[in-house]
């Protein structure tokens, strides 16, 4: 299996890659905020207990959203290799995700961070706020309190991969097509 993270801040493009890597090179892609989404829209358990945390912009706790992560990777036992997006955020999810790849004998390969300037970033999800719909897109108070929890706590992520010589940062900023290669070209190196 080769597992990649994708890592970046909110807007930095992390899905809109992902849909391309994950044809690319036939991985499973697992957006952990796809899913949340998804049983949010369904009204079931999991989307009851992270609404709150959704709505306001904050990380939904540590062990419902490891649960639910180790639920989807299970789900495809044939895998090539999944394409984690969104997860991990926080440092005990990047443990969880290490003993968890471990103990069915996998690993993360890579971590892949998209790179962009903050401002660029807050005017992407209000422009895409105006048509997705998602209520954490619409609220600039709601968007800043994303990258202070992005800073707080998923930043330190990139000391944690680096130690491991596994974390690679490519220019965010360019076409889509152009950042796929940047992407790829770490991808086809490993
Ligand atoms: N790994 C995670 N840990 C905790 N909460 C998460 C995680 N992934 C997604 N979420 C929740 O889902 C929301 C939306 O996630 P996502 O679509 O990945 O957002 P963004 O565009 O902000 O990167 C987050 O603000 C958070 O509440």
């Amino acid at each position: 299996m080769t597992n990649i993270v994708l890592f970046g801040k909110p807007g930095a493009g992390k899905g809109t890659q992902a849909e391309f890597l994950k044809e690319k090179y036939k991985l499973t892609h697992i957006s952990t905020g796809d899913v949340f989404r998804f049983n949010l829209k369904n009204d079931t358990e999991l989307g009851k207990q992270a609404r709150v945390f959704m709505d306001a912009g904050d990380l939904v706790p540590d062990e419902l959203t490891t649960k639910m992560l180790i639920d989807e990777v299970n789900k495809h036992p044939e895998t090539n290799g999944v394409l984690f997006d969104g997860y991990p955020r926080t440092i005990a999810q990047a443990e969880a995700l290490d003993a968890f790849l471990e103990s069915i004998g996998s690993k993360v390969a890579a971590t892949i961070a998209l790179e962009a300037d903050d401002e660029i970033l807050v005017q992407r999800l209000l422009e895409r706020g105006k048509t997705s719909g998602r209520v954490d897109d619409q609220d600039e108070e709601k968007i800043r309190n994303r990258y202070q929890e992005y800073n707080e706590k998923t930043a330190p992520l990139m000391d944690y991969y680096n130690a491991q010589n596994k974390f690679y940062a490519v220019n965010g900023i360019g076409s889509i097509a152009e950042i796929t290669e940047r992407v790829s070209a770490v991808i086809d190196q490993l």
